[in-house]
């Protein structure tokens, strides 16, 4: 069975569990090194990037981690893991790093304070369809290289690109793994996750 670990150590960890295993797949809560080389695939929860960035180091997990994902570890980063996953960060507090895995520049807290959270429509662009996106806090692409393929923009805020692949990773802006309360959950972000794994194979 397909085994996604979570980077658990800070951010939201339970939600993208159930996403994982409404999907089929198991899903496992990462702290240490031995737990992250036996997983499939990885996601970097939101939370704040400050903090994962802070916590990567201190359990010495930066380093081996941007090394398994520059090897090509399928990850799927969400709002600050989006901005863990980025080479660039406008907004970054004195020594933030990030992993450099997609080659795009990031503005941390980008639509403002006065969008602290906010429900939009999005359209996603693999199939055209429309999905319902949570942001918190959120960052937005601010620009990437040709290779990164936009997946959605916001055409709410202005156009801003809010979700990309690029190889073997894919970041949101927003939170995929939250399901409105009555709403059927909508797992298409965490599918393109599995799918990456699998096509690795
Ligand atoms: N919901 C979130 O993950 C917020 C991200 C946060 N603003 C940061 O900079 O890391």
């Amino acid at each position: 069975m397909t085994t996604i670990g979570i980077l658990a150590l800070q951010g939201d960890v339970r939600e993208h569990a159930h996403a994982i295993e409404r999907l089929g797949a198991s899903a496992v809560g990462v702290r240490r090194l031995s737990e992250l080389d036996a997983v499939d695939g990885l996601i970097i929860p939101g939370g704040e990037s400050t903090t994962i960035d802070k916590l990567l180091r201190i359990f010495e997990l930066f380093d081996p981690l941007k090394q398994r994902l520059d090897e090509g570890l399928p990850v799927l980063g969400t709002c600050a893991g989006m901005i863990m996953l980025a080479s660039d960060i406008i907004g970054a507090i004195e020594g933030q790093r990030s992993l450099g895995v997609i080659p795009m520049t990031v503005r941390r807290n980008a639509f403002g304070r006065q969008v602290d959270s906010s429900e939009v429509e999005l359209t996603w662009r693999p199939d055209g369809s429309t999905m319902h996106a949570t942001f918190i806090r959120a960052p937005w692409v601010e620009s990437s290289a040709d290779a990164v393929e936009v997946l959605a923009v916001d055409e709410a805020h202005g156009g801003q690109t809010v979700a990309v692949r690029h190889r073997n990773a894919i970041a949101t802006s927003f939170h995929p793994e939250i399901v409105a309360p009555g709403a059927t959950p909508d797992d298409r972000v965490h599918q393109v996750l599995l799918d990456l794994v699998a096509s690795r194979r």
